[in-house]
């Protein structure tokens, strides 16, 4: 699927000049035309060279084109957002229910659901801003860079570094390396082994091979007769566009064009969103879904029942749409979106950059966390251990093999592939003063996750009729391309005895920790074309380089503290299964079997699944390995979150439910993660996770006491309709009351939590919602039926109006007193107490609803809603009514507490992690 990356995207909105957008032909056109051009012609037109441009001329390109990024996503307009409020069906409910209100002459109650409308949009309009800043903002700590070659003045010499890519302009000369984001659309200067992911603009999976043309040569167009536009479009092989990635290789490039001017800005339009719904909107959905359902069956039946008791009156059908509206939960979108916002600034006080904020919720709903290796279970401070000859002597050549593997990878531009055992090994060569500079580089086979070795192929000037071919990776796999083993006395065949003592000997140190790689090498005779994967033949081992890296000591509480919130950590890595094994013993992880990547690609989906579920441990496994496993394991059910900072974590990153990364990896791996952690250990996982299940904790109240207080009020009502001989509250009543309760519900996305609401995965389960409903919901109704008994006590069985007025404010004043009583007595497992009480927004707000109760029926309003004050005595009893309903909600909610709890007990014991429902 197409998949825009947000870097690009999702920034604020495009400076004028910039607003221009080309369309497709004509951006085709343009770049068909560069294409065409011999690159010293390309670079003439741009007025740039091989040394960069000046950072003088780079700023004024920079406010003539305006910054690199995509136009079609500036934020919206007040009204577009207004308008969008107004179209989300619990405001259309509302609409509907206002128009049939006027259109029958209920102008009070038309007007107070225009408020309600009103309130609700401009809140949700209000928070949608405050979203996207809290976003925006968030998403600027993560900037992506690209390396951006350019001279300070004219005669200074050139110099690389990292520039945000939205600050490049035409003519700019970048490097790339694996794992980078192409910057902009670029011509290749020059290139070794590239390829690039072209899947955001052409939705193919596989990486295209990409590469320079010579300097001053015309590229070859006659091939297929294309004509020039024709050169513009993906396939090009010389060109590079923005929105793909570098998967393998290193290339030096220029900048043709930036933003809008690009193929990616002209096909913006056209992408697909970036993923599929997630956990967290299927939930939002459910959940409205089921409460329109409930609206639609309520609201009937009440309208049904009045009718058929007391014969059809427009009274009825009024009060019927009353219960309607307050049975629409209008105010949920500002609840989440003011919820997920206070999760997000939360996470990032904790270090955790929430780059998509609903990712908050899906963070608190991982039940499994598949996890790469280095970085966090270990320090990812890699060092040089042992280097050692065939027979494991010691032997510093091997060293100097393997450090100019890796610094001719870098191949003067870019790191072909610099991972940590690069660096490693240059820092080593360094430190012992081995010379890595007496060879030049001829070209480079870049490292890929599948093959798991790099080879370069070097000139030395005392051999200058022969091309030495160097390789260097995974034991096993680079023994499978041996034939020869080189001793001191000379190179002897490698026969499959060797071949198994060597397999052995890299067992012995894996299982020590020690990743080991072994180092080959061949002769070859030069040649013109270039070097292929199917070259690294007939090679002659030459012996082994160990490194290790130290395990983090947070790393087994990490572990365990994850375990103990229901959350089951599996670790899927490219290493070799026993060095795998040894680390995870370090972080107390009991690796149990550990599955191989080969092993698994035999299995189905279904069997895929149930092995993943069992296994903790995955080793030598590609990237596509590691994105099929969280696949698996998300179809079986399990929320899965993934960890992982290198190119070979991208996949996996976009395909879990929340992808996670840290600050210093590779860029694609920014991009495709949901977030990102800027202190890189599982401890800051934690955190972000309790937040996650903080904010769901906080939408799950709202949703549980607004809900069973609404539906306890249609039951009321319903009863009303059968026991008494007149409306028990009039419609504009039930509005404003509703609008009331509504707002002061508002301030629980910032309420505190119960520790016990943290310790499982949570996730949205509206079958549990609505147990909670029916079971705590009548509780309600009972108390309105005491409070019933008592109002006619007072007013007599057949009151005047004046006496129903009585009535319906006191049952008004009821209902709010007990509502507010409801905030405080459903937010927590616990009663209220001094250790676990609300915080001051939900104090404030359940003050204000008291307030609004005790004074509405004596102030200037009253005449005008139909109240009128209500004598002491009247009061008095009414008190009496929420002490008895705090009692009888407390003592139902501990009930719920307890048969909910031996019920899950009986489903078994939740040691396997799965999400806890609710
Ligand atoms: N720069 C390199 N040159 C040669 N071989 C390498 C290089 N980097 C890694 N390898 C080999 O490839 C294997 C897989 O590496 P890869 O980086 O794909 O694993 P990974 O899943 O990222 O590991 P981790 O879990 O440690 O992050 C390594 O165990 C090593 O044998
Ligand atoms: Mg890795």
């Amino acid at each position: 699927m197409a998949w825009a990356p947000d870097s690009l995207t999702a920034l604020p909105p495009p400076q004028p000049e910039a607003a221009e957008k080309p369309g497709l032909p004509e951006v085709r056109g343009r770049l068909g035309e560069y294409a065409s051009m011999p690159v010293l012609q390309v670079l003439r037109r741009l007025s740039s060279g091989p040394r960069g441009l000046e950072e003088d001329t780079a700023q004024e390109l920079l406010a003539r084109h305006g910054d690199n990024i995509i136009a079609g996503s500036p934020a919206p307009r007040r009204a577009t957002r207004l308008l969008h409020a107004l179209t989300n069906p619990f405001v259309l409910i509302l609409l509907v229910l206002g128009g049939v209100s006027a259109v029958l002459g209920a102008f009070g109650a038309a007007t107070v659901i225009g408020v309600m409308v009103l309130i609700s949009c401009w809140l949700q309009v209000r928070q949608e801003q405050r979203f996207d800043r809290v976003a925006a903002t968030l998403r600027a700590m993560v900037v992506t860079t690209a390396t951006v070659v350019r001279r300070a003045s004219s005669d200074a010499p050139p110099a690389a570094r990292e520039i945000p890519i939205d600050q490049l302009v035409p003519g700019d000369i970048v490097t790339l390396s694996a794992g980078d984001m192409i910057p902009a659309d670029v011509r290749l200067l020059r290139s070794s082994g590239l390829t690039a992911d072209q899947a955001v603009l052409t939705g193919e999976a596989i990486p295209a091979a990409k590469h320079a043309t010579s300097e001053d040569a015309v590229p070859d167009v006659s091939a297929g007769g294309r004509a020039t536009g024709d050169l513009g479009t993906i396939d090009c092989p010389w060109l590079c566009f923005m929105g793909s990635t570098v998967t393998a290789g290193a290339a030096t490039a220029v900048v043709i064009t930036t933003g809008t001017a690009t193929y990616f800005g002209a096909m913006h339009a056209h992408l697909a969103p970036r993923r599929a719904e997630t956990a967290f909107d299927r939930g939002v959905k459910g959940v409205s879904r089921a409460l329109i359902g409930l609206m639609l069956v309520c609201a009937p039946l009440v309208f049904i029942v009045n009718a058929t008791v007391h014969g059809v009156r427009y009274a009825a059908l009024w009060f019927a749409i009353s219960v309607a509206v307050g049975l629409t939960p209008e105010m949920l979108p500002v609840m989440v979106s003011t919820a997920l916002a206070r999760g997000a600034r939360a996470g990032a006080r904790h270090n955790v950059i929430i780059k998509r904020l609903p990712a908050i919720h899906n963070l608190g709903a991982i039940d499994v966390l598949c996890t790469d290796k280095t970085g966090t279970l270990t320090q990812d401070q890699v060092g040089v251990d042992r280097h050692l000859d065939a027979d494991g002597h010691p032997d510093p050549r091997v060293l100097r093999w393997a450090a100019l593997n890796s610094t001719m990878a870098a191949h003067g531009d870019a790191a072909v592939l610099f991972n940590e055992l690069d660096e490693a090994l240059l820092a080593h060569a360094e430190q012992t003063g081995i010379p890595v500079d007496d060879v030049t580089c001829v070209d480079v086979i870049p490292f890929d996750s599948t093959r798991r070795r790099s080879s370069v192929i070097v000139r030395a000037g005392d051999r200058p009729g022969t091309d030495i071919l160097i390789t260097k990776g995974a034991a096993e796999q680079v023994i499978d391309c041996c034939t020869r083993l080189r001793r001191d006395d000379g190179d002897v065949p490698l026969t499959e005895a060797e071949r198994q003592r060597l397999l052995e000997f890299g067992d012995r140190h894996a299982a020590d920790g020690v990743r080991l790689l072994a180092v080959a090498i061949a002769d070859r005779p030069p040649r013109l074309g270039a070097y292929r994967q199917t070259d690294e033949r007939e090679l002659t081992l030459i012996g082994f380089v160990g490194f290790r890296d130290r395990p983090r000591e947070s790393a087994a509480a990490a572990v365990a503290s994850l375990a103990a919130r229901g959350v089951t950590v599996k670790v899927l890595t490219g290493d070799h299964p026993l060095v795998a094994a040894r680390v995870c013993r370090d972080a107390g992880i009991d690796a149990g079997r550990i599955v191989l990547g080969d092993d698994i690609d035999a299995l189905g989906d279904a069997e895929l699944g149930d092995l993943a579920d069992r296994t903790t441990v995955f080793a030598r496994i590609d990237p596509e390995q590691k994105a099929r496993i969280v696949r698996t394991l998300r179809a079986a059910g399990r929320t899965v979150g993934f960890l992982g900072d290198g190119v070979n974590d991208s996949p996996a990153l976009r395909d879990a439910d929340v992808g996670i990364t840290v600050d210093g990896a590779v860029a694609i791996a920014r991009e495709s993660a949901d977030v990102v952690l800027l202190r890189g250990d599982l401890l800051s996982v934690t955190d972000a996770i309790t937040e996650g299940r903080r904010t769901f904790a906080n939408i799950k109240k709202y949703l549980e006491i607004t809900i069973s207080s609404n539906f306890g009020n249609v039951l009321s009502m319903l009863a009303a309709s059968v026991l008494l001989p007149f409306l028990p509250m009039l419609p504009l009543q039930i509005l404003v009351q509703n609008l009331c309760f509504d707002l002061c519900l508002l301030p629980l996305a910032f309420d505190h939590v119960d520790e016990r609401a943290l310790r499982r995965p949570r996730t949205f389960d509206s079958a549990r919602l609505t147990r909670f409903v029916l079971w705590l919901g009548p509780v309600n109704t009972m108390a309105d039926l005491v409070a019933f008994g008592i109002l006619l006590h007072i007013t007599g069985d057949h009151p005047a109006p004046a006496a129903q007025a009585l009535f319906h404010t006191g049952w008004f004043v009821e209902n709010l007193l007990t509502q507010a009583a409801a905030i405080h007595l459903l937010r927590s497992r616990r009663l209220p107490s001094r250790r676990d009480h609300a915080a001051l927004p939900v104090l404030l707000g359940t003050a204000a609803i008291g307030a609004i109760a005790m004074t509405l029926p004596w102030s200037p309003l009253a005449a005008p809603l139909g109240m009128t004050a209500l004598p002491m005595i009247c009061l008095l009893s009414l008190i009496l009514v929420l002490v008895l309903y705090c009692v009888l909600i407390g003592a139902a909610k501990t009930l719920w507490h307890r048969i909910e709890g031996r019920t899950s007990a009986a489903a078994g014991p939740r040691s396997d992690g799965r999400p806890a429902t609710w």
